[in-house]
């Protein structure tokens, strides 16, 4: 399914409705306190208040409340009807989601709302008279489905009132995130009549008990539920089909114990309704509260779980808040308007649903409907070729021998009949496994991308508290440095930063456990199918070797063998529909990839201009071959108004540079420094190069917000890396670091001699260990390590070694493009894999990958020319480089 458009804000709709006072009320001597003021306003009175009490008289319970529509007892069904429900019409019918439910206390008048009487009836009926009617007048040009269903949830359990016997059913999360009643009764319904008998038959089975308050009390929520689809019926390339639902609920009332004077069964009931309602009531007040990080509980109650989607997620939503106007209910009338004062604030966010149906699925459709008709009208021959043969057979008196083999071709007829209707039956198992195969694979996909969406979740918060952490530094930082020297020295700096991870972040996470879960179940079950499915396959195949012996004419042999291959065309169909599903689904994907890269790049971003302002505002002198990275990095940022292509050539540029500060420990020298002049540290995440850690760097990493994020960051990467080795993104960055490592001069190894000392040696070890894994792990960086290995010696070795190491690493670059274009190549024809399938590559997702891939490459071939001049120039200006060790020593 894909979202329709954009989602926009919506408000939750509350009316008011006052019922008249009833006689039980009058009865009992009660006066009117609650009155409409105007179409918006209405006011509750507080019936203990006495005029003539002074000690009171600044005490006033009287209170005014505004909401969207307020009505009284003098507005009818059709004004409650028309103020609340009517605008919701065209939007359902359009795709999109709507809810209204009856709230208030025991007696209101909630189930009069929603459902009325025969003579007065109420929202239910109306609605889906109007929702009929625009239908009819809107179906020469769509195609409507409509299907309800009908629930009361009751004690705690759900039960189905078009189907009461089904006994109590549970409620799942599907895999998007929305929520399904399991084995509810959907019945699909063509005309409003239809549907009114079904409510009728349903409202029969709800529970409802007379209790002091309510002679007609429902004891239970009662939820129905409207879906439209629609589809235009004129057939486009990519058919659209609109699905929206319609949620009415009429919940159960509030009710107090010792009005209600319930006892027993009442009782539990009455606690169980209050239960869910005082859950419902939890949920609008987190819902109602402005900003900051609402946690919305929606799981204490069914019915607030149900009414999810309805209260903060996608649907636009009416309360109407029911109230009696008897001064006796002072206390719940009170009670629901402030509720329904709260709900007011409730933000929903609407969106269209739409789920674009690709017409070439459709087309496929009808391949399969022709394909039927067709085995229809050979099964026909088939038949009159058998009646022909009886009556030639029967008229061919000369054909004695004919008489005496009657018998036998009988007996071969009925045989050939069970054979065939053998051969039928199998192909049609082999059709309903691929159909399961085919939705498991989806059901696969869907969770791959739901758990994509959950880590994104995770990495903003991930983000957000980096930057949190930094905030508090730069304040922590400024502080310290307002403070005098003995200050500096008793502050320890304990980090304030570390936050609490918001709940949404742990849903996540538990969505997350919930989703690899299912994914191992799906992957059970598709290895049972896939057994059933290729025995199956051949007993078909049995079969057919059988079929030539017990057929007695050619025209017979041909139509059989017509009818299997009619079969085996419709299987080959499913197949197409099958991996037209997986394509679709596979973009959705790449999607999700590519946004994770984008936020990569914007991590990466952050880190290098952090690591950048340290030496900025420390003066550090940096290799020039880190500068020239940075150069490279910076040109890149300003060159394009940067698409996503980009991102992942800033991101191997990233990684280079980054790999580059690690591996000469230029980091580690610059902290030492650092430490002795202020107390914060950053230092450059352990990138893990070809799989491995940096252990020195980080080890001396301190622990700072930088280490975490950095370290998440580059764990990410290698995840991100591993998941879509499509990308063979680490080619590139193996080739590169394969190359900073190599292309390094004799002075420069010096010099990070001279900086690093004692730690050269482990340096030195982890630099062989990097190129031995190198060199064994890929071809293309092996070679180009042997390149950058003899040029440098020829430069080093040689006085006139720079003319023959320029010619050798201009040799060493059109060897490397040789090898580059031959593997880009490989690449562009290896097919698209998908769980093991193969299939052919997508068009757009191959022109993507082509973008990454050239420039990557492209990124390549400039870094490794970059590196060729950094390494010249260093070798000539060595004399020239002031090292950092200066600096160091100076400080
Ligand atoms: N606006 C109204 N006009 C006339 N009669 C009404 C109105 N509202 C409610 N009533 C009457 O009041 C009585 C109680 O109403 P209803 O059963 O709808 O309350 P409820 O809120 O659904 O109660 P419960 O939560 O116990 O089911 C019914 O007899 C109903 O006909």
């Amino acid at each position: 399914m894909k979202d329709g458009g954009e989602s926009k804000d919506q408000q939750l709709t509350v009316a008011l409705r006052i019922r008249p006072l009833n006689e039980a009320e009058v009865e009992e001597g009660a006066t009117i306190i609650a009155h409409k003021v105007d179409e918006q306003m209405v006011v509750l009175m507080d019936p203990m208040e006495d005029p003539d009490d002074i000690l009171r008289a600044n005490r006033s319970r009287e209170k005014s409340y505004m909401f969207d529509v307020a009505l009284d007892y003098e507005a009818t069904q059709e004004d409650v009807y028309r103020a609340t429900t009517k605008g919701l019409i065209e939007g359902i019918i359009s795709g999109y989601n709507a809810t209204v439910f009856a709230y208030g206390p025991t007696g209101a008048g909630k189930t009069y709302t929603m459902l009325g009487t025969d003579y007065e009836p109420g929202i239910y009926v109306r609605t889906l008279n109007d929702l009929f009617k625009s239908i009819e007048e809107t179906s020469d040009d769509m195609e409507y489905t409509v299907s309800m269903s009908y629930l009361e949830i009751y004690n705690e359990m759900i039960r189905d009132l078009l189907n009461p016997v089904s006994g109590f059913l549970d409620l799942r999360e599907d895999s998007k995130g929305s929520i399904q009643v399991a084995g509810i009764t959907e019945v699909s319904t063509i005309n409003a009549k239809e549907i009114m008998q079904l409510l009728v038959k349903g409202n029969k089975q709800r529970t409802q008990e007379p209790t002091a308050a309510n002679k007609t009390s429902s004891r239970s929520h009662a939820v129905l539920e409207v879906t439209v689809r629609q589809k235009n019926r004129v057939r486009n390339i990519l058919q659209e089909v609109r699905i929206g639902r319609l949620f009415m609920i009429d919940l159960a009332g509030s009710e107090r114990a010792s009005q209600t004077q319930n006892r027993g069964k009442r009782m539990k009931e009455g606690a169980h309704i209050n239960r869910s309602l005082l859950a419902l009531g939890n949920c609008i007040n987190a819902l109602s509260e402005k900003g900051g990080n609402k946690y919305v509980n929606y799981r204490d109650s069914k019915l607030t779980r149900l009414l999810k989607d309805s209260l903060g997620g996608n649907s636009r939503t009416v309360m109407i808040a029911h109230i009696s106007p008897a001064s006796l209910s002072f206390e719940e009338s009170r009670n629901t308007l402030t509720y329904a004062d709260r709900a007011k604030n409730i933000k929903t966010r609407v969106k269209r649903n739409l789920m674009n149906v690709s017409y070439h699925i459709a087309q496929y459709t009808n391949i399969i409907s022709d394909l039927r008709s067709e085995i229809h009208r050979l099964k026909k021959k088939i038949d009159a070729q058998r009646i022909q043969q009886t009556k030639n057979d029967k008229a061919d008196i000369r054909n004695v021998q004919a008489e005496v083999q009657l018998h036998s071709s009988q007996y071969d007829r009925q045989e050939m009949d069970r054979l065939r209707e053998q051969l039928v039956t199998t192909f049609r198992e082999q059709m309903d496994i691929r159909r399961n195969l085919m939705e498991l694979d989806n059901s696969n996909m869907q969770i791959q991308i739901d758990t994509s969406r959950h880590l994104l979740a995770i990495a903003d918060w991930v983000q957000e508290k980096a930057r949190r952490a930094r905030k508090w530094r730069e304040e922590y930082r400024k502080e310290i440095d307002n403070k005098d020297e003995s200050e500096k020295d008793s502050d320890t700096g304990d980090d304030q930063s570390d936050v609490m991870e918001p709940p949404e972040v742990a849903v996540a996470r538990e969505h997350i456990a919930v989703l690899v879960a299912e994914q191992r179940k799906l992957k059970r079950q598709k290895v049972e199918l896939e057994k059933r499915f290729s025995d199956i396959r051949g007993r078909a195949q049995k079969l057919e070797e059988l079929l030539p012996k017990w057929i007695s004419s050619e025209q017979q042999r041909e139509v059989l063998s017509l009818l299997c291959k009619v079969h085996e065309l419709e299987i080959e169909n499913t197949e197409m529909q099958s991996s037209a599903l997986l394509k679709e689904n596979v973009i959705r994907q790449t999607d999700y990839v590519v946004q994770r890269f984008e936020q990569h790049r914007h991590l990466c971003a952050e880190i290098i201009q952090q690591q950048r302002q340290i030496i900025d505002d420390h003066n550090l002198l940096v290799p020039p071959h880190l500068n020239e990275l940075y150069e490279i990095y910076m040109r890149e940022l300003e060159e394009v108004s940067l698409g996503l292509t980009c991102c992942f050539c800033i991101l191997c540029i990233f990684i280079a540079y980054s790999a580059v500060l690690t591996i000469t420990g230029f980091f580690k020298t610059s902290s030492c420094a650092q430490r002795r002049k202020s107390s914060t540290v950053l230092t450059p995440p352990p990138i893990h190069v070809n799989g491995m850690v940096n252990q020195e760097v980080k080890r001396k990493q301190m622990l700072t917000g930088t280490k975490n994020i950095a370290v998440k960051a580059a764990r990410r990467r290698s995840k991100v890396l591993e998941s879509d080795n499509r990308l063979r993104i680490l080619e590139p960055m193996k080739e590169k670091t394969s190359i900073s490592l190599h292309s390094m001069s004799e002075n420069e190894e010096s010099f990070y001699r001279g900086i690093t000392g004692p730690s050269l040696t482990l340096y030195k070890q982890q630099q062989a260990q990097i190129i031995k894994h190198a060199v064994s792990e890929d071809n293309i960086s092996s070679s180009t390590c042997e390149m950058g290995s003899h040029g440098e010696s020829s430069q080093t070795d040689s006085p006139h070694g720079w003319s023959q190491a320029q010619k050798k690493e201009d040799k060493a670059t059109n060897r490397r493009e040789e090898l580059l274009e031959a593997k880009r190549k490989k690449r562009r024809s290896r097919s698209f894999e998908v769980n093991g399938q193969a299939l052919p590559r997508p068009k757009n997702v191959a022109s993507r990958f082509q973008q990454l891939e050239s420039i990557s490459d492209n990124r390549f071939a400039v870094n490794s020319q970059s590196q060729s001049r950094v390494h010249g120039k260093t070798s000539h200006a060595a004399g020239k480089v002031k090292f950092p060790i200066s600096h160091h020593a100076g400080t």
